[in-house]
């Protein structure tokens, strides 16, 4: 049975009566990588706070590698194990991406002695380890002020790794980032995660998507959700906190519905307006008796999460929804006097669905 390496037992934190984490359970196997998301306001902040001794809890406990670490200051916290990186890069500007790795690799010593001395072979290694790991080999020996901020992310995550923690708390790393270095980010933490256990808290979903194994959802300082990144983005309760309420459709409709979003989505093929348009009428037809509204805003979030063509595909199960995937996009193209014969999107759609096992890299047909 996998180690058990961090366990929050019901976490209460009050401040001034109102509570911002209330009887949080949460378990973390040793070696998991673990995306944790949730509104403004769910109480991300103040979990990561807690577990790093920043912040006490005022009831509940915490336990890291089976020992109590509840009441420990952040500096006890750090020397078990626990790495934190914030959300904004932390690294020191007027020094080279080497020699901030150097730094973080000797955090007993002191910035001269660091940088004045010989450092010892073995800790030499290790940062060269730590620059190809990050993926900054070539610009070692450069300015940490002339790096990119997904750049600097990266060595904030080094400087991180650098100190051998067995867990790392890492606080939304791909904020602001391009999507090419948010997928460097998503690498290097995947890469991680084979010989570290990771927490990250997370906005972007993705990027959720693209490094997610498990999911916790937070909500007033609970934990709403707890399942793999799919399950995640079907379940009513999660959908109706980020948007405040929650159309009533199963899972599997909500499953036709992305996939339908990325179709009236799809370059090139409809105006803007008219975008908007197609969403309301396909959201008048999924809402029977209740307000279209709802679907609607469910069909703009999927919209807005840039859902990529072969994980949503992937997650048809059953002939009935890819039939009726089908027959919304050709009513679509029909009630905008459009073939569907004629039309390539469509036409790959149609390939894809009728295949028996959905073939990957759909995203490139479309
Ligand atoms: N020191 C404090 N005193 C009073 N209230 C606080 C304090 N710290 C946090 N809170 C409140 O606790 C709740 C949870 O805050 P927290 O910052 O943990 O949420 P979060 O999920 O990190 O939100 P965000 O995504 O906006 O950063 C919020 O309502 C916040 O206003």
């Amino acid at each position: 049975m996998t180690e058990t390496i961090l366990k929050i037992e019901d976490l209460t934190v009050s401040f001034d009566g109102f509570k911002a984490i209330n009887n949080l359970n949460l378990s973390l196997k040793k070696g998991e990588l673990r995306v944790i998301i949730g509104p403004n306001g769910a109480g991300k902040t103040t979990l990561q706070d807690v577990i790093t001794g920043k912040v006490q809890p005022t009831t509940g406990q915490v336990y890291f590698k089976g020992r109590k670490i509840t009441g420990l200051s952040e500096h006890e916290v750090a020397r078990l194990g626990i790495g934190r990186k914030f959300q904004t890069p932390r690294v020191y500007l007027n020094l080279t991406v080497r020699q901030n790795l150097d730094l973080a690799c000797n955090r007993n010593k002191n910035l001269l002695s660091t940088l004045f001395k010989t450092i010892p072979s073995t800790e030499k290694r290790h940062v060269v380890g730590l620059l190809e790991t990050i993926g900054l080999t070539a610009k070692a020996d450069l300015s940490a002020s002339l790096l990119s901020h997904g750049e600097k992310q990266r060595l904030e995550i080094g400087m991180l790794v650098a100190q051998s923690p067995d867990l790392l708390l890492v606080d939304e790393p791909v904020a602001g980032l391009t999507d090419e270095e948010t997928e460097n980010v998503g690498a290097l933490l995947l890469a991680l995660a084979e010989s570290h256990s990771i927490i990250v808290i997370e906005h972007d979903m993705e990027f959720v998507r693209q490094i997610a194994r498990q999911v916790t959802v937070l909500h007033q300082g609970s934990v709403l959700f707890e399942g793999m990144m799919d399950e995640v983005q079907t379940n009513p309760n999660v959908i109706e906190v980020y948007l405040g309420k929650s159309p009533e459709l199963t899972p599997e409709q909500m499953t036709v519905l992305q996939i339908i979003a990325l179709f009236i989505d799809s370059d090139g093929l409809f105006e803007i307006d008219d975008k908007r348009q197609i969403i309301s009428e396909v959201a008048a037809k999924f809402a029977g008796g209740q307000d279209p509204t709802l679907v609607e805003e469910t069909l703009q979030l999927y919209l807005s999460e840039e859902i990529e063509w072969d994980y949503a595909i992937a997650q048809l199960q059953h002939p009935g929804q890819k039939e009726q995937v089908l027959q919304l996009s050709q009513d679509i193209l029909t009630s905008r006097g459009m073939e569907s014969s004629e039309c390539k999107i469509y036409q790959t759609l149609v390939q894809q669905l009728t295949k028996e096992d959905v073939v990957p890299n759909a995203e490139e047909a479309f």
